[in-house]
Parts: C-alpha cells; structure tokens; sequence
C-alpha cells in the first residue's frame, strides 16, 4: 500500500517527503483554507505543492457545481504541472466531467464516495483514483474499514481499461492504515499527525530508551 499526505500544508508536505514515504499529496477545500490561503493564491499554492512533491501525484479540488464549470477548473488546474490530479465529488455533473477529462488525458480522482455503486460508477466514468471516506463512516455509527473493503473487493473485481487506484480517505488512525493495507487498498491518504503516530509505539520508545541506557554503561566500561 502507497501513503499519500493528505494535508495542504507546505511544511508537513516538506517533511514528509524527506522521510521517503509519500507518494502522492491529496488537499481538499478545508485543508487549503486551513494554510490561510486566499481564493487568488490556490493556483500558485497548488505549484508549489507540485513542485516539492516532484512528479508525484497532487489532487487539486474543484468547487465548481456544473460539468462545464468543473471541466473549466480541471483544463486549468491540469496546466498548473503534469503531476495534477483534479478531485471531483461523486455526482452526476462530475460523472460527465470525469468522463470528458479523462478523454483528454487529464486524471480524475473522484472523492466523497461512500458506496460501491458509487465507486463503480466513478470507475466506469474514468477516474483514475476513487477516494472512499473511513473516518466519516465512523462519525455515524456505520463501519468505515468495512465500507472501504467493500469498495476495494468490487473495484478490483474489474477491468475498467485503465488504471484505478483506490485512495482510503478521511484516514484518522494508525487502526485505519492496519486495516487498509490488510483489505489490499491501494493507497491510504493520511494527515500528518496520524502519519507521525503510525510511526510511533510505547514498546519502541521503551526499548530505544533501554537501548541508550545500555550503551551509557558500554562507555563506562
Ligand atoms: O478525498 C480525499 C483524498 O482523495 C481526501 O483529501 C479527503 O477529502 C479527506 O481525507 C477527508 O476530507 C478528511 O476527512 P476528515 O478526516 O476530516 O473527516
């Protein structure tokens, strides 16, 4: 399973990339707004993501309600840098974008899918990625891993004639990243602060400190 950061922050974007371990940045609306990015900024800031995420995949969202207007958007976030993704919400106006830009060449990651007709139906359109949500399953009392590899046993039933790759989102827990990687999701997109606790355990802490408290005597001795 791939890690993408899911985040717009510059600096988390920086770090994570030095570790090694990113291989694609997702960022929604509320993620953009929380860098305290203006409407004039997006495109620039979006390059700039673009430019330390070198060649790895960035989904940009559009917030756009028409299939022209949201074609628009994803003409124009397409000519930002090669390494573009314009995120779409499943529904029918971004079903027939989808469809249009996909043709062009230009790849869809169709986000806020919580089903499989859904994801199939995003599949189908020509999404590139289908991004179904874990945490927010969650937040209503239904089962978000459980929904996730339901989506993942139907898309990788089929051959949609081009590469899909499924994208865990709304990823709050290390539990999450367990569970998808186990399903045989493609990718879990992750923010930063869950990314940092997936690294941790107490167990490593208290060894690493046994560890040092160890050498200590080596170099009394
Ligand atoms: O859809 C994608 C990735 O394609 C994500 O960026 C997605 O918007 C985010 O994971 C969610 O919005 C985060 O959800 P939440 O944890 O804030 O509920």
């Amino acid at each position: 399973m791939k890690f993408f950061l899911d985040t717009a922050n510059l600096d988390e974007i920086r770090e994570a990339v030095s570790w090694g371990v990113i291989s694609g940045v997702t960022t929604n609306p509320s993620l953009y707004a929380k860098t305290g990015g203006t409407l004039a900024g997006y495109e620039d800031h979006m390059r700039a993501i673009c430019a330390v995420c070198d060649g790895l995949p960035v989904s940009a969202e559009s917030c756009a309600d028409t299939t022209e207007g949201m074609i628009e958007d994803g003409r124009r976030f397409a000519r930002i840098a090669p390494n573009i993704v314009v995120k779409l919400p499943v529904c029918t106006e971004a079903l027939a974008a989808t469809h249009a830009l996909a043709q062009e060449g230009i790849s869809v990651n169709m986000t806020l899918v919580f089903t499989v007709p859904q994801a199939l139906l995003a599949a189908r359109a020509g999404a590139r990625y289908i991004s179904p949500f874990v945490g927010r399953f969650d937040d209503i009392a239904e089962d978000g891993v459980e929904q996730l590899s339901n989506v993942c046993a139907a898309i990788h039933n089929y051959d949609f004639g081009h590469e899909v790759e499924i994208i865990g989102a709304s990823i709050r827990t290390p539990n999450h990243i367990t569970q998808a990687a186990l399903m045989g999701c493609d990718i879990a997109t992750v923010p930063f602060a869950a990314l940092k606790k997936a690294v941790k355990h107490p167990l490593t802490d208290r060894g690493l400190a046994s560890f040092l408290e160890d050498w200590k005597k080596v170099e009394q001795a």
